[in-house]
């Protein structure tokens, strides 16, 4: 568990998207805390509103075609009530980002030094001189072995991995106090995603950063995350340590993940594959455990009709009952128990 002292407070926060005219939730109710010194993870497969929960703590959605409501708190401000020019303050100097595709997010007629030093121009007083040792100390933190020579290079003639630690460098020239890295190493290679991992985890214990770090691959959440927030369709399911999620999942979606990890296959030996799709947001199920679709051999009854956030103890969250009744297609011994659970025997 962490120390840190809550660094974001993420209030019953909802996004809905207009789509040929009505507005359709892509995030539901989402409560979450971020801390200083910790990485939480958010978690879930593609389409769960991972990314949509990132942008709107960056106020990056266009008002004409969102709805968003809740609270979003960071150091004692309300996100949501601000305004382009409060954001424009705060994204790059308080809160840093880094997105997927690095190359799509540098701009590629432009050296990387003076890419760094935009944001720095933009936040700070520093002077030119300032700016640059900033920049090789910047390159030096994010592992660039020669920091004078890829300071003066474009984009284009640098490896995926360099511009990814670019954009971490980008991220943190400010020393940001909140850190969003939305699938930061899905464009890498496996050796080049444990460096940029450890670079990440180096930075926030360095700079005290809280990091929520998104992601679809759960094998970077046992790596990298001390919590983790699973997501699916738009709605938290369940919340916890990294070890409570990882050593005692509760929620059957939680379950499923790990249970269709090929690193991780503890409940069974054949790798399992969730059957069905995450909803799209105009199919999204009005009542019910959103999740009980894809797992059609568990009862109605097992689920509660409009499911609700359980207090394990220790931080540990979990939506919904069904967990207590939930087993696998294969488990057929848990079969029997939970009809007689369900029967009140
Ligand atoms: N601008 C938009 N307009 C309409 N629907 C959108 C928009 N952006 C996202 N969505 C929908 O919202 C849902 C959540 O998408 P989001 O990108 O947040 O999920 P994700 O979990 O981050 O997935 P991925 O890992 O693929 O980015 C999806 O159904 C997506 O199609």
């Amino acid at each position: 568990m962490t120390n840190g002292k809550t660094l974001l407070n993420v209030k019953d926060v909802s996004t809905a998207f207009k789509i040929d005219g009505a507005y359709y939730d892509a995030v539901s109710d989402v409560n979450l805390t971020v801390h200083n010194d910790e990485i939480l993870a958010i978690v879930g497969e593609s389409g769960c509103g991972k990314s949509t929960l990132a942008t709107t703590i960056m106020g990056l959605h266009d008002p004409a075609e969102t709805k968003i409501s809740g609270e979003i708190d960071f150091e004692g401000t309300d996100l949501l009530k601000l305004d382009e020019t409060g954001y424009n303050k705060l994204r790059g100097a308080k809160i840093g980002m880094i997105f997927q595709d690095p190359l799509s997010a540098l701009n590629p007629l432009k050296r990387v030094e003076d890419q760094i030093q935009e944001v720095m121009i933009y936040h700070t007083k520093m002077t030119e001189k300032q700016r640059h040792a900033r920049v090789i100390e910047l390159l030096n933190e994010v592992g660039i072995i020669d920091p004078e020579r890829t300071a003066h290079q474009f984009p284009h003639q640098l490896s995926g991995g360099m511009r990814q630690r670019i954009i971490i460098a980008i991220a943190i020239a400010c020393k940001p106090d909140l850190i969003i890295a939305d699938e930061p190493t899905t464009a890498l290679d496996v050796t080049i995603q444990a460096q940029i991992l450890d670079v990440l985890r180096d930075i926030q214990k360095e700079n005290h950063a809280g990091i929520i770090l998104i992601t679809h691959d759960l094998g970077v959440v046992a790596e990298t995350a001390d919590r983790v927030a699973v997501m699916y369709a738009g709605q938290i399911v369940e919340q916890g340590t990294a070890e409570q999620i990882f050593n005692d999942p509760k929620h059957p979606y939680t379950r499923s993940l790990l249970r269709s990890m090929p690193q991780r296959n503890d409940e069974g030996d054949e790798l399992y594959v969730i059957s069905g799709m995450v909803p799209s947001l105009q199919r999204m199920p009005k009542h019910g455990d959103r999740f009980a679709p894809r797992i059609p051999w568990i009862p109605a009854s097992a689920h509660e009709s409009n499911p609700t956030m359980h207090d394990l103890g220790n931080g540990h969250l979990v939506r919904c009952t069904c967990y207590q009744h939930f087993y696998f297609p294969d488990q057929v011994e848990k079969k029997g128990a939970l009809q007689d659970e369900l029967n009140g025997d």
